[in-house]
């Protein structure tokens, strides 16, 4: 559907077709970006690899991304502190099931998620509370409707709506909080402390001089963001919504209990590995079909087109800005039998996957723009899950039923999280 937003051509795709036309077939000319004013102060311009424009500057940082933190060999390297993470989250259920409490878990895999990912950019990270109070403000202001980017003519009217000054207010809140991090680091690396974090191979890579891109201190800061900006809500609504839809789901959660029972921990500690339960088709079906029904990004990152085209038969204007309904689309009733209805063993036994091949199933995006951080997700997500599964049995509080459980969406456009908070008590 083309629409024109203000003074800007806008296509909204919903379906699975036209999805790969875009992503896949003509990926080369709908794989920019377009500026928003948001990005412009929160995001420190476009040097963050999320909302840079398509072309050298974007491939460069990608690969520093890819290299240092997203890979397959980096996120595997990052297991201690994965562990670190899952080992404190066993810490708190316990001390819950021995007080015969409830646990707020959403609260639990928020933390976890933003404990994994600060741990992996320096090790000393220990602020988590006060990353995720940002992460929340920055969300909340995000996609707040800003006339200046579909009215640009009429950019006079922000002195009345003040969204710049609102941005400018938390960008300082937000530009402080890494510099410390990166300061903090420095002070530790002049003791000799080496972490193995993303820090430090970017302090390293400045230091080096021999990349084929500018690397400031502004530079550095963008890369921290978009790694605490995309890598945290997503992740932990998957958790959220996974463990809610199993509460709901007691017979799959008991197939996968007993799954996980016979599987003897390799780690000293008791906990099981990533490597434990790689062949876990029944989880992996789990978290597939949470983040079908659920994806955390309703709608893509907004692409960018760069020249005109055609798309089945319409001419998409240069500079168009294209929203991919995500959301819809894994939903579609051509591809997905009983689409609303959460079936985890329609993946098992399938080749559908979420690499970016398979377009009626995005939760992850497609084509040059594919979200890098799937492995990292991936990692966090199943060692978690297999854990509190594994250890404990879970109930709901009060005798209330599963069907009882609060499954509605809370108000958002970046990120769709529950409405209400996943409380449980662990037996
Ligand atoms: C369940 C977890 C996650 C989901 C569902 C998710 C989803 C997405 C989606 C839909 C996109 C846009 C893709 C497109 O435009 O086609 C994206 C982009 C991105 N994601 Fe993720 N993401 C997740 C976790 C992460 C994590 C853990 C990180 C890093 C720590 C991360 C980093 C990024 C980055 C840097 C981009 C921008 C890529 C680019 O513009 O080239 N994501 N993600």
């Amino acid at each position: 559907m083309l629409l024109h937003f203000g003074q800007v051509p806008t296509l909204v795709v919903s379906s699975a077709d036209v999805a790969q036309e875009i992503m896949k077939k003509q990926d080369a000319i709908f794989a920019s970006r377009p500026s928003l004013k948001a990005n412009n102060i929160v995001a420190y311009g476009a040097k963050k690899v999320t909302f840079a424009p398509y072309g050298e500057y974007w491939k460069h940082v990608k690969k520093i991304y890819v290299a240092h933190l997203l890979g397959h060999a980096k996120v595997r390297s990052f297991e201690q502190a994965r562990m670190g993470e899952v080992e404190l989250v066993l810490e708190k259920v316990r001390h819950a099931q021995k007080m015969s409490n409830s646990i707020d878990l959403t609260e639990v895999f928020n933390l976890f998620t933003v404990g994994t990912l600060g741990r992996v950019l320096s090790k000393s990270f220990s602020k988590r509370r006060s990353a995720l109070e940002l992460i929340e403000q920055v969300a909340a202001l995000y996609y707040e409707f800003n006339f200046e980017d579909y009215f640009p003519a009429l950019r006079y009217l922000d002195r009345f709506f003040g969204v710049e000054s609102k941005f400018m207010n938390i960008f300082k809140r937000w530009d402080a909080f890494f510099e410390d991090m990166i300061t903090d680091h420095i002070k530790r690396a002049r003791n000799n402390e080496e972490d193995g974090g993303f820090i430090e191979a970017l302090l390293l890579l400045q230091a080096n001089n021999q990349l084929d891109t500018e690397l400031t201190r502004e530079h550095l800061k963008a890369f921290l963001t978009d790694m605490l900006g995309a890598g945290v809500h997503t992740t932990f609504t998957t958790l959220d919504w996974a463990m809610a839809e199993l509460m709901r789901n007691q017979e799959i959660m008991k197939l996968i209990q007993e799954q996980l029972r016979k599987i003897t921990p390799t780690g000293g500690s008791g906990m099981l590995t990533n490597e434990d339960i790689k062949e876990l088709t029944v989880l992996t079906a789990v978290i597939k079909e949470t983040l079908r029904l659920h994806p955390p990004g309703p709608v893509a990152v907004p692409r960018q087109s760069i020249e005109e085209s055609r798309i089945i038969g319409y001419t998409i204007p240069k500079g168009t800005t294209v929203f991919v309904n995500i959301w819809s689309i894994n939903r579609d009733p051509k591809y997905w039998e009983c689409p609303d209805e959460f079936r985890p063993e329609r993946f098992i036994g399938s080749t559908v996957d979420f690499w970016g091949n398979n377009f009626q199933f995005i939760p992850f995006g497609a084509g040059r723009r594919i979200c890098p951080g799937i492995q990292f997700a991936m990692y966090n997500i199943e060692v978690l899950l297999a854990n509190v599964l594994c250890k404990f049995d879970w109930e709901l509080p009060n005798g209330m039923k599963p069907e009882e459980l609060d499954m509605g969406y809370a108000p958002g456009l970046i990120t769709v999280t529950r409405n209400k908070r996943l409380i449980l008590v662990p037996k």
